[in-house]
């Protein structure tokens, strides 16, 4: 079985047409570059409501089976941006070290980055992580900071790989020019 990935765009003026989405194209620009094993992916664009978002989080879990769900946008400190909410309302568990890790690489950016309120959760067999909108940030965040070879913060998709071994998904393997995934050497690819 390969990984399923969800890709959400929160946003009111890309869902409405006011501006084209560029969170979606930046997604999959991303995690082609990135992931070396076959995956497939379901994508959605909407507005920041939050029982529209928690409908869309569970549809992808529970009737798509995505086994990685990644959303984009709505987490600032606005009073439309609910997608820390709605992603808190569908948990089963939180991960906080995700939330943590995005706004140590986004500091090394913007300052405006400590109002990110992004979190990480899981839901049954899946993860799913909050970005923020700015969709130059999605690749900060899943790829980190690097000078040439020197990775300065790593970026919270290197540990995504295991996080999902340990929640049952499927294998997946990163390129290691773009990430590179870390497990523990007792980590074992299932069929190897
Ligand atoms: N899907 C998107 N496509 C292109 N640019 C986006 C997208 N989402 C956000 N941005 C850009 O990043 C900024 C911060 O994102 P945020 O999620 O806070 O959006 P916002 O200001 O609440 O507006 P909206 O929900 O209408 O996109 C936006 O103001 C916009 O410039
Ligand atoms: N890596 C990175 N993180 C970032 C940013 C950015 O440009 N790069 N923008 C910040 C800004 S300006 C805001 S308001 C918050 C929340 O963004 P959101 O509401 O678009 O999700 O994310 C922050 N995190």
């Amino acid at each position: 079985m390969s990984i399923k990935i969800g890709l959400v765009s929160i946003s009111d003026r890309a869902s409405q047409g006011i501006y084209e989405d560029k969170g979606i194209p930046a997604l999959l620009d991303w995690l082609s570059l990135a992931i070396a094993t076959p995956f497939s992916t379901e994508t959605r664009l909407i507005a920041d409501e939050q029982a529209l978002i928690e409908a869309t989080l569970r549809e992808l879990v529970d009737d798509v089976g995505c086994h990685l769900v990644l959303t984009t946008g709505g987490t600032g400190p606005a009073p439309r941006d609910v997608t820390p909410e709605a992603t808190l309302a569908v948990a089963d568990r939180v991960m906080p070290g995700f939330g943590e890790q995005m706004r140590q690489i986004s500091l090394k950016f913007v300052p405006t980055a400590i109002l990110s309120r992004q979190v990480g959760v899981i839901r049954k067999q899946s993860l799913i992580l909050n970005l923020p909108g700015q969709p130059k940030a999605i690749r900060e965040t899943l790829e980190g900071l690097r000078d040439g070879e020197q990775v300065v913060v790593p970026g919270i998709f290197a540990a995504v790989p295991y996080c999902l071994d340990l929640i049952g998904a499927p294998w997946l393997d990163t390129r290691e020019a773009v990430v590179k995934a870390f497990r523990p050497k007792s980590a074992v690819k299932p069929g190897a």
